[in-house]
């Protein structure tokens, strides 16, 4: 039976805290809700790093680490890849990253990734922005995207919707529980919903 101490040097060992304060906003919606698309506008004008923890995970496969088939099998499926894979390589680039503020892009997914993420790191979110879009919208983009994504096509976009709206809006609801979501409609043109993330960024003072 292990001890006391054994517990809490376990758990000690979990954890690897990000080496500097951070402001972090989760960025979340469906897939195709526009979240790269924002979060490239916010960059230019609130002097933000964007993180996609999506890129980040292809950018593992692309470049040959061992753990990139078994994430390109899970992407292919549109499946979530465990908590530990994406928060090492989030973790990283924000350590490498010589900004303070970033914007989470496509993660916390469901709530493994969000109680990981909370327990390991130590950071807590400043808030959380959400592009609601209905699905019709959303799979009419992501099938016009064009951008040679192998999870772009109908089979893997369906899993990708099932997916979202059984592992990832929880967690939407558990920050809202927090009131800490700031919800936009994102089913409006590009520049309209920017709009609207404008007002919400300049209001935070973020
Ligand atoms: N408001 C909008 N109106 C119309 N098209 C949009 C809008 N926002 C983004 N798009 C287009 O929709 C596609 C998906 O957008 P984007 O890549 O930003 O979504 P995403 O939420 O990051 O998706 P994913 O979760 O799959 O990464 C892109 O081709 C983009 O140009
Ligand atoms: N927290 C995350 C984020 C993304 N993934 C995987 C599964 C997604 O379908 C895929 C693409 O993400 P996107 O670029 O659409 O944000 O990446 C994950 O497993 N965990
Ligand atoms: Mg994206």
């Amino acid at each position: 039976m292990g001890t006391v101490l054994d517990a809490a040097n376990k758990e000690a060992k979990g954890r690897a805290p990000i080496n500097k304060k951070v402001t972090v906003v989760f960025v979340l919606g469906g897939p195709g809700s526009g979240k790269g698309t924002q979060c490239a506008n916010i960059v230019e004008h609130f002097g933000y790093t964007h993180l996609s923890a999506g890129d980040l995970l292809r950018a593992e496969i692309k470049s040959g680490s061992e753990n990139g088939t078994m994430i390109q099998n899970m992407i292919k499926e549109g499946k979530i890849v465990p908590s530990e894979v994406t928060i090492k390589l989030l973790k990283r680039a924000i350590e490498e990253n010589g900004n303070d503020k970033f914007l989470i892009d496509g993660f916390p997914r469901n709530e493994e990734n969000r109680a990981a993420f909370e327990s390991v790191t130590g950071v807590q979110p400043e808030f959380v922005l959400f592009f609601d879009c209905s699905e019709e919208e959303m799979e009419k983009r992501l099938l016009g995207r064009n951008q040679g994504r192998e999870d772009d096509n109908i089979e893997t976009i369906r899993k990708r919707f099932k997916v979202y709206m059984e592992s990832s809006l929880p967690v939407i609801e558990y920050y809202s529980a927090k009131g800490k979501v700031k919800k936009i409609d994102a089913t409006r043109p590009v520049g309209e919903v920017f709009e609207a993330v404008k007002a919400i960024f300049t209001k935070v003072g973020a």
